[in-house]
């Protein structure tokens, strides 16, 4: 497909063709491939690499402070939705010091490739976050990818049409400055192997997933780039150890309900306004009814008391 358009840039009228080529698209956006052609009568040159300069400018502002999320397609990885706004570490309050330690050690890893080249290691870094649901493992992993600048690569392993060679392909092509997020891993091999007896038919013709396969594509995951692997889980003990093996996983960290003082500091940036005695207080009472309370939960409990905040310590027995 061509189109042909006559356009003004500066003082000089340029023409502009585009042609859309059928067969081939962008393997990091899922977007078809175009030649863009400029004509201008002249003999500056010089029009076409500000035209391009500018249009780079252009693309780069568009994603300033964003994170791009990537998904799984096919063999490619495409964004999906619009790139959001970057998230603050610190809008996640984890417990103390614990948001600092992987953030130094992935900074570290990414500042330091001579180190790993010069020891002949691979360059890549595996995290495991565990815990509870709701406690900010996901939440934390995207603020980490907007303080790094990074984009996140989002894949599940329970997908049922992912293979070997399809994870093995797509941790390869990965786009460059990327946190590759595998979510929930205990949950791929434990219904996995349930799902033939309850529908043999199901994998007929297509390969699965194996654990080798992913420990295979795990250990390959190396370039010149740094590659960073972040897997989170509700479950370590449900894990394999050799998943979860040095050099796979580099640094493990629980991250559990919250603390009398994640409380405070939960209550303290929802409502600024509030004296330290009233946050501890929260903190106190909601200790007191409940043993076991995520992020999550108190987050939905200050929506519900959005403009009340004498009342969510009040109410707080109703925290669920
Ligand atoms: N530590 C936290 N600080 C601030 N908000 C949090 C925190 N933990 C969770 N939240 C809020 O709770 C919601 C769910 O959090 P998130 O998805 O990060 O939890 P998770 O630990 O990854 O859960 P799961 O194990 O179910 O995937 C998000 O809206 C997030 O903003």
């Amino acid at each position: 497909m061509k189109t042909n358009k006559a356009s003004r840039y500066g003082r000089k009228w340029i023409r502009v063709e585009r042609t859309r080529e059928k067969q081939m698209v962008d393997l990091h956006t899922g977007t078809p491939w175009e030649s863009v052609t400029f004509t201008a009568l002249g003999r500056d040159r010089q029009i076409f690499f500000n035209i391009l300069q500018e249009a780079r400018e252009l693309a780069m502002k568009q994603e300033e402070g964003r994170t791009v999320m990537y998904t799984a397609m096919g063999a490619e990885w495409r964004p999906f939705g619009f790139p959001r706004r970057r998230r603050p570490l610190s809008s996640v309050v984890l417990q103390e010091a614990v948001a600092e330690r992987i953030v130094d050690d992935v900074k570290e890893f990414i500042g330091n490739p001579k180190w790993y080249t010069d020891r002949g290691i691979p360059y890549r870094r595996g995290y495991l976050l565990y815990g509870p649901p709701g406690c900010g493992k996901s939440s934390f992993i995207t603020a980490l990818a907007g303080e790094l600048g990074y984009s996140i690569c989002l894949m599940s392993l329970s997908d049922r049409s992912l293979s070997d060679d399809r994870l093995n392909h797509l941790l390869s092509v990965a786009p460059q400055q990327s946190i590759i997020l595998l979510e929930d891993v205990d949950a791929a091999f434990v219904s996995r192997d349930l799902l033939p007896t309850e529908n043999p038919l199901a994998y007929q013709g297509m390969g699965r997933l194996t654990f080798s396969g992913l420990l295979n594509s795990l250990d390959g995951v190396a370039s010149s780039e740094a590659r960073i692997v972040f897997m989170t889980t509700n479950f370590i003990d449900r894990l394999d150890p050799a998943l979860i093996r040095p050099g796979r996983v580099d640094l493990k960290q629980y991250i559990g309900n919250c603390t009398h003082g994640q409380l405070t500091q939960m209550f303290w940036r929802f409502y600024p306004e509030e004296p330290a005695s009233e946050a501890d207080r929260f903190a106190e009472q909601a200790l007191a009814v409940h043993s076991e309370i995520s992020a999550a939960q108190v987050q939905g409990h200050f929506l519900l008391h959005k403009m009340d905040p004498a009342g969510s310590i009040d109410n707080v027995a109703q925290l669920k």
